[in-house]
């Protein structure tokens, strides 16, 4: 028997990292995917095969008719963490040992605050509970790619593998939500090439955090009133044009607060800077930061800041909201 199951990238368009500590959040899927094909095998073994990742610390070494390779097995483990602990879950709450394969294709970058780690973790799931026989809602889906993502960052607020479950555009705080109505939002994905680890940025905030207790917890809470009143506009009956007016600067706030944090880089401000400067009405960082992508509002504007994000050095990306969450594309039996 063979299942293949795809769930999507997101974008957080307010509260990342406050969210961690029990703020509330809007975060939207987005239409780039992780796909996850999971197979009985014979050998009994459990066999990954992730076409996407590169493998981290190989080393190659040439003589005149030898070649020689050396891989640091530990961070090649590590960067498989994830769909590990995805597959250990499943197999213990469906109460079985299999020997399974399986095979991961992304279109998402990895480390770039798009979720890469939460769609791959919800698809693993998703493509081996089916595997296994085991019915899960997606709420319960969403619930242990959570647990996933605490196993192997140590803290994680759980939107991530809720959006990419559930689809759509989401209102979150402590494991609960709300769906937001699908809006249309002009908006624009400014990749910068470098990545960032959520594990090591949520871990840099923590350190502040425990450090300056009487200034990070200011920020926090400036964020999440922040977040309380995005979801106030986005559900008004107010026009078009003051609704993404009013986003737009609660997201340049809301960048100014993530930067005070310290998960901001030089590439990820030059690209905030440069959407701005081409119309964008609000522009920030998506995600943990350190590296990875920013977003910009864009009414009217999406083709000039999409310009201008390609002439400071980053990779635009136009996208959509995805409606839908984890997907079960095909099961062959
Ligand atoms: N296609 C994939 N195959 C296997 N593991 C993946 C894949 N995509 C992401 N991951 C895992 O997710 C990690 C990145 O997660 P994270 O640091 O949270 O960044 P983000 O979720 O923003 O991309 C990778 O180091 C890897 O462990
Ligand atoms: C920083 C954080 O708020 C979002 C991380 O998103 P990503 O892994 O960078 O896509 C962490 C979390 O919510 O668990
Ligand atoms: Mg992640």
């Amino acid at each position: 028997m063979r299942v293949l199951a795809s769930a999507p990238a997101k974008i957080i368009l307010f509260g990342e990292h406050s969210v961690v500590y029990g703020k509330p959040a809007i975060a939207a899927a987005i239409d780039l995917r992780t796909y996850v094909k999971a197979e009985f095998n014979e050998n009994g073994r459990i066999r990954i095969e992730a076409k996407d990742i590169r493998t981290p610390g190989l080393t190659v070494s040439f003589t005149e008719d030898q070649i020689y390779f050396e891989t640091d097995y530990g961070k090649a483990a590590e960067v498989l963490s994830y769909v590990r602990e995805a597959i250990n879950l499943v197999m213990e709450e469906a109460g079985k040992q299999k020997g399974i394969t399986v095979s991961i294709t992304s279109q998402i970058p990895v480390g770039a605050g798009l979720g890469s780690s939460a769609a791959v973790a919800v698809a693993t799931i998703g493509a081996v509970s089916r595997l296994l026989g085991l019915e899960l809602s997606k709420k319960e889906i969403a619930k242990l790619g959570h647990k996933v993502e605490l196993l192997v960052q140590g803290a994680s607020s759980g939107i991530d593998p809720t959006v990419s479950a559930v689809g759509g555009f989401l209102y979150y705080q402590k494991g609960s939500f709300e769906s937001l109505p699908v809006v249309e939002l002009p908006i624009v994905v400014g990749y910068t090439g470098s990545s960032g680890s959520t594990k090591e940025l949520v871990a840099k905030v923590r350190k502040n955090y425990e450090e300056m207790p009487e200034i990070i917890e200011p920020i926090l809470n400036s964020m999440g009133r922040l977040v309380e009143k995005a979801r106030e506009v986005i559900l008004a009956e107010y026009d078009k044009e003051i609704k993404f007016q009013l986003l737009g600067r609660l997201m340049n706030i809301n960048h100014g607060l993530l930067d005070a944090l310290g998960v901001s880089t030089k590439s990820l401000s030059d690209l905030v800077y440069a959407s701005r400067e081409a119309g964008a009405l609000g522009a920030k960082i998506t995600g943990a930061g350190g590296g990875g992508c920013m977003y910009a509002l864009a009414p009217g504007k999406q083709t000039e800041v999409a310009t201008a994000i390609k002439i400071a050095g980053g990779v635009p990306m136009i996208t959509k909201i995805s409606r839908e969450g984890l997907r079960i594309e095909e099961v062959e039996e």
